[in-house]
């Protein structure tokens, strides 16, 4: 995590597009009073859970496909979740390494029950093989083997998953510099703390190290804050809806100042209230009031990562 810190510091210091503003910055921990509203982890009653080893393959499975959703006005992120939960509700099987293995589009499709191809549906397919087959080489096909091994680190848990699984590799490089996202690997060991309320396999001696979760949502909920500023050019791609490149400078920008700026949050909090809280906690309050919000604009990146 420390890179993930260390090199988002390192992209908002030399940032062109995207500015923090520490005014505003500071003005949002004041209003915050020491405090954050808490929000339960499945705030949306969608997900599946049983509290044993299962609940684990799904949030494996889930974060595996837990990007980009936006190209199709309709689906959103609740649709995965529902569908993937609901085929565990019919088939306890249904997320196996080796059914994962030869899952096609059609059949995912069927699975989240939606009637047309998922946007970047070839990727989602591509990884989810890549999940099967590499859950079954390496931990006898079980996510909870992959969690037991962590010694209940959530930095070791998402070094693994980095090392293990390509496709959880977020990151890229930077005028020169490279820069570690680790979205989706991150995502999952907070998904874990919340589902099990950090007990059992959500139980992390190390989970404040996190950062937030860089996605399209709470960047655009920060900017909504004022505390992420973009430049016009920036500000008018993302309002009118227009793409952003993958990887380009303004997408590195965007997420990598996200994650400072929360970890700037963070470090405001505990100087000026002597109170440590949890990027998961920031997260969750942020991205729950991002998606209730239906006028906010986000970026628009075609990316396996978020
Ligand atoms: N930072 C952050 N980003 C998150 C999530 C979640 C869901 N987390 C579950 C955990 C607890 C709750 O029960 C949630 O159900 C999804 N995303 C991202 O949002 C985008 C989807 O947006 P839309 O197209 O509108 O559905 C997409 O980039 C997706 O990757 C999160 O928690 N934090």
């Amino acid at each position: 995590m420390e890179r993930v810190k260390a090199s988002s510091s390192w992209v908002a210091s030399h940032s062109s597009h995207v500015s923090v503003d520490s005014s505003r910055l500071e003005k949002m921990v004041d209003e915050m009073n020491g405090s954050i509203p808490s929000i339960h982890w499945d705030f949306e009653r969608i997900h599946y859970f049983d509290g044993g080893p299962l609940t684990v393959q799904y949030l494996f499975v889930l974060d595996a496909l837990n990007f980009c959703f936006w190209p199709d006005e309709e689906l959103n992120y609740d649709n995965l979740a529902l569908g993937l939960n609901m085929a565990l509700q019919k088939d306890k099987s249904a997320l196996d390494a080796d059914r994962l293995q030869k899952l096609d589009g059609p059949q995912l499709r069927n699975i989240l029950k939606w009637p047309r191809p998922l946007p970047l549906e070839d990727e989602r397919i591509r990884l989810l093989h890549e999940v099967g087959l590499e859950l079954e080489n390496s931990f006898g096909g079980k996510a909870t083997n992959l969690v037991d091994s962590c010694g209940s680190s959530a930095a070791a848990l998402v070094d693994l998953i980095t090392r293990h699984f390509p496709g959880f590799r977020d990151h890229t490089v930077y005028k020169g510099h490279q820069v570690f996202l680790y979205k989706r690997a991150q995502i999952f060991a907070g998904d874990l703390w919340g589902a099990f309320k950090g007990q059992g396999y959500g139980a992390f001696n190390d989970i404040g190290s996190l950062t937030i979760f860089a996605d399209y949502i709470v960047p655009a909920v920060l900017r909504q804050l004022g505390v992420l500023r973009y430049s016009s050019s920036l500000a008018k791609t993302i309002d009118a809806n227009m793409e952003i490149s993958a990887g380009s400078e303004e997408e590195v920008e965007i997420r990598a100042c996200t994650i400072y700026a929360v970890e700037n949050i963070k470090d405001l909090l505990s100087k000026k209230v002597g109170k440590q809280v949890l990027s998961v906690e920031l997260d969750l309050w942020l991205w729950s009031v991002g998606v209730s919000c239906q006028s906010l604009r986000h970026h628009r990146t075609l990316s396996i990562f978020y």
